[in-house]
């Protein structure tokens, strides 16, 4: 089976962790998350990386969010919260990272794959680049604590106008609402300036800044907030409504 996340080490000091299945425009299955949580333990064990990195493989997605047809055959709450518990630590894991991350969207962003941008320090975007909390449309809502990262992020209206209307934005509207940091115009690569700056600082420095954002997450149990935000979404998961929603995607009748 070949590997759902490469990982990069850039000599600068950074580690760039790539989503790595393009036929599935870099869905997350289960083996993609195992990956993921290695790839998170290396990057923090390691002096020389600074900052973390995560962007899609090729030009068409950053991350389509879980893997529809594999997650399919979980059927009730309780199955589906297996799953979305699963993923969700995975989430708390990165949003609680003890370096600055950065997700780098190179392509589409929608679903959970917008959950993953929420849970790092900064989002870049390539110009053009579509992105939605697209859930309340499949009759669901975040379930890997996604939104209990937004709302600690942005404003609380722009969160809560991501995640209702459960529509796609471009990465320019993004920007308005606050979710994107920067849009990147031409070659993606130029998304290295934003760290320029950061990387010629010490990691013990970084590492400082971000125990602040985690002391305060630790305080306010971001992570209890984020179990119960699965639980919920568990619970919509058995509805028809969400069950026929993924039919018509998987059936092409949507
Ligand atoms: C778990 C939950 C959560 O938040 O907690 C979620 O994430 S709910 C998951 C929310 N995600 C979604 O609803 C994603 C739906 N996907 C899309 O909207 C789209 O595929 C885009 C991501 C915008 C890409 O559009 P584009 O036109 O480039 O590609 P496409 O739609 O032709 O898709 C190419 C191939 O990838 C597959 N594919 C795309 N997204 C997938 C997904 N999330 N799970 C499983 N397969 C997926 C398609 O079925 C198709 O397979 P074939 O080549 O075999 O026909």
């Amino acid at each position: 089976m070949s590997q759902t996340v490469l990982v990069e080490k850039n000599e600068r000091g950074y580690m760039k962790f790539i989503l790595h299945r393009p036929e599935k425009r870099n869905a997350v299955s289960y083996q993609l998350m195992e990956e993921f949580e290695a790839a998170l333990d290396q990057a923090a064990q390691d002096n020389d990386v600074k900052v973390v990195v995560i962007t899609g493989y090729g030009d068409r997605a950053f991350c389509s969010g879980g893997d529809l047809a594999e997650f399919h055959s979980l059927y009730t709450e309780e199955e589906s919260y297996g799953m979305l518990s699963k993923m969700g630590a995975i989430l708390y894991k990165l949003a609680v990272f003890k370096k600055p991350t950065i997700a780098l969207l190179n392509g589409s962003a929608v679903g959970g794959g917008c959950e993953i941008a929420s849970a790092c320090d900064f989002r870049l975007a390539k110009s053009g680049v579509k992105l939605g909390f697209v859930q309340a449309s499949l009759g669901i809502t975040t379930g890997w604590g996604g939104a209990s990262i937004l709302l600690e992020k942005i404003p609380y209206q722009s969160a809560m106008k991501l995640l209702l209307n459960g529509t796609i934005y471009t990465a320019e509207a993004a920007k308005e609402l606050g979710f994107i940091d920067e849009v990147i115009q031409g070659d993606l690569e130029e998304w290295e300036r934003f760290v320029d700056t950061i990387l010629n600082r010490e990691v013990g420095v970084l590492m400082a800044y971000k125990n602040l954002l985690i002391n305060k997450w630790e305080e306010t149990d971001l992570k209890g907030r984020m179990e119960m935000e699965s639980r919920q979404c568990a619970k919509l998961w058995e509805t028809d409504a969400h069950h026929q929603a993924v039919d018509s995607f998987l059936n092409k009748t949507k």
